[in-house]
């Protein structure tokens, strides 16, 4: 393990991986804020019994955070085996900031209500890279 977090490879993907994971996680504090901001939109009885209610923008915040649930599991998962491949390291690190970034801009798209294709695109950018890293996963384990 030790060995493993001296080698670049795996610091560059702990790296990203953690900064797009701890984005992901912002968005759970940041519906609750939407929650008590906007005019107390709860979702369980026992938190306010009087507020129960959905509020569009409590909804939109919880969307994109299932779509981060989408997307970023299956990044950190096929990204780590993608690292055990033995990639170049340029190749690699081109894979890891081009798929944060793109959930960066899905996240601001979608919290911003921008208009269409700018999430759509941030979207289909993450998953090509996604695609991209398991091609070479599949492809490496089928010379096994
Ligand atoms: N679960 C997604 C699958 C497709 C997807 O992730 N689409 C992107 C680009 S349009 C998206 O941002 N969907 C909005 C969402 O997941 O709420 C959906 O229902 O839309």
């Amino acid at each position: 393990m030790a060995d493993l977090m001296s080698n670049d490879m795996f610091l560059a993907f702990s790296k990203y991986a953690t900064i797009v994971v701890l984005k992901m996680m912002f968005m759970a504090p940041l519906t609750g804020y939407f929650r008590i901001t906007r005019k107390g939109a709860f979702s369980n009885s026992e938190d306010r019994k009087k507020m129960l209610q959905t509020n569009p923008d409590v909804e939109r915040v919880r969307r994109c955070h299932q779509n981060d649930l989408e997307n970023i599991i299956s990044f950190v998962v096929i990204g780590l085996l993608y690292a055990f491949t033995g990639p170049d390291l340029s190749t690699a690190l081109l894979h890891f900031q081009v798929f944060v970034g793109s959930r960066f801009i899905h996240t601001v798209s979608y919290l911003l209500a921008l208009p269409q294709p700018s999430r759509g695109l941030s979207w289909v950018v993450g998953i090509i890279t996604t695609f991209s890293m398991a091609y070479r996963v599949l492809t490496t384990a089928l010379f096994l």
